[in-house]
């Protein structure tokens, strides 16, 4: 990548603010707020202070963290379910998963969720939850093995993707009326958001999301890849896999609207290290 063109004025206030005290996290996060693209402000801060990129994109430079593995084409057969790789992007890691789940179990695992349901809830930079107009649909979660489906499913997530369990949080659902969508986001959490070392501190940084489709919405409801121009089909049984370094822009994704019937998922997201609730 080549070097940034960064004014003098802006290379001397990265400077005198680093001198004041302020973390290269920090400066980010200041650019940000003045107008600048948090990548673009990353690889000034890099450049300035003479640091590798990595620091600032990087969740924790100990990383003993984990990887999940991609699923190979052309399936693989966990616990008696055939899982089918329907299609595979390069990156972001992608994976469309047919038959990820049985249709019995994604019947069951929706009759386990209804009763729970609640407004879906948003983390926000203070590490908080609340709700949020970017996400109009229900949801609910499930603690780690909450039922024996849950820890089934739970299973099968792990050895397809060769993940201890305890990697994940717990899983979460959602349902989604007609209108109802979830807007473009990442999943990967932003370092240079101020809540960003407590929404790390059990487990640190996601690293991948599965995303399972309960039921077939009549019409719309796909989960879309806008950066790369891709959308998957909701089908009930399949999912999608992605896995994302911080600041992977590429893996922006949106649930889109729900134009006729409804829409159930569950997904599950991957911590780098174990995830205590
Ligand atoms: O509803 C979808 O298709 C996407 C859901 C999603 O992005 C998420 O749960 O993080
Ligand atoms: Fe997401």
């Amino acid at each position: 990548m080549s070097d940034p063109k960064i004014r003098p004025e802006l290379r001397e206030w990265i400077n005198a603010t680093t001198l004041a005290g302020h973390g290269p996290h920090e400066v980010v996060r200041l650019m940000k707020e003045a107008g600048y693209a948090v990548p673009l402000a990353r690889r000034m801060v890099a450049h300035v202070l003479n640091i590798p990129l990595s620091v600032l994109t990087a969740i924790d430079q100990r990383s003993d963290g984990r990887r999940s593995r991609h699923p190979a084409a052309p399936q693989q057969v966990i616990d008696g379910q055939t899982v089918r790789v329907a299609l595979s992007v390069d990156a972001p890691a992608i994976r469309v998963l047919e038959g990820l789940l049985s249709l019995d179990e994604c019947d069951e695992l929706i009759a386990q969720a209804k009763p729970r349901l609640q407004r879906s809830l948003t983390v926000d930079v203070d590490g908080r939850h609340q709700t949020d107009e970017r996400r109009t649909s229900q949801g609910m979660f499930f603690r780690n093995g909450e039922t024996p489906l849950v820890r089934r499913i739970e299973q099968r997530i792990a050895s397809l993707l060769d993940m201890p369990t305890d990697h994940g949080e717990g899983l979460q659902i959602l349902h989604y009326l007609p209108g109802q969508e979830y807007e473009p986001h990442y999943d990967w959490f932003d370092p240079s958001q101020p809540g960003f070392e407590a929404i790390t501190a059990r487990g640190g940084q996601r690293i991948a999301s599965v995303v399972m489709y309960l039921n077939t919405p009549e019409e719309g409801g796909g989960t879309s890849f806008p950066a790369l121009g891709l959308t998957v089909t909701a089908l009930r049984g399949s999912a999608v896999y992605f896995a994302y370094e911080t600041g992977d822009e590429a893996s922006l994704h949106a649930g889109l609207p729900v134009t006729r019937g409804d829409k159930w998922i569950a997904t599950k997201w991957l911590r780098e290290r174990p995830f205590k609730p």
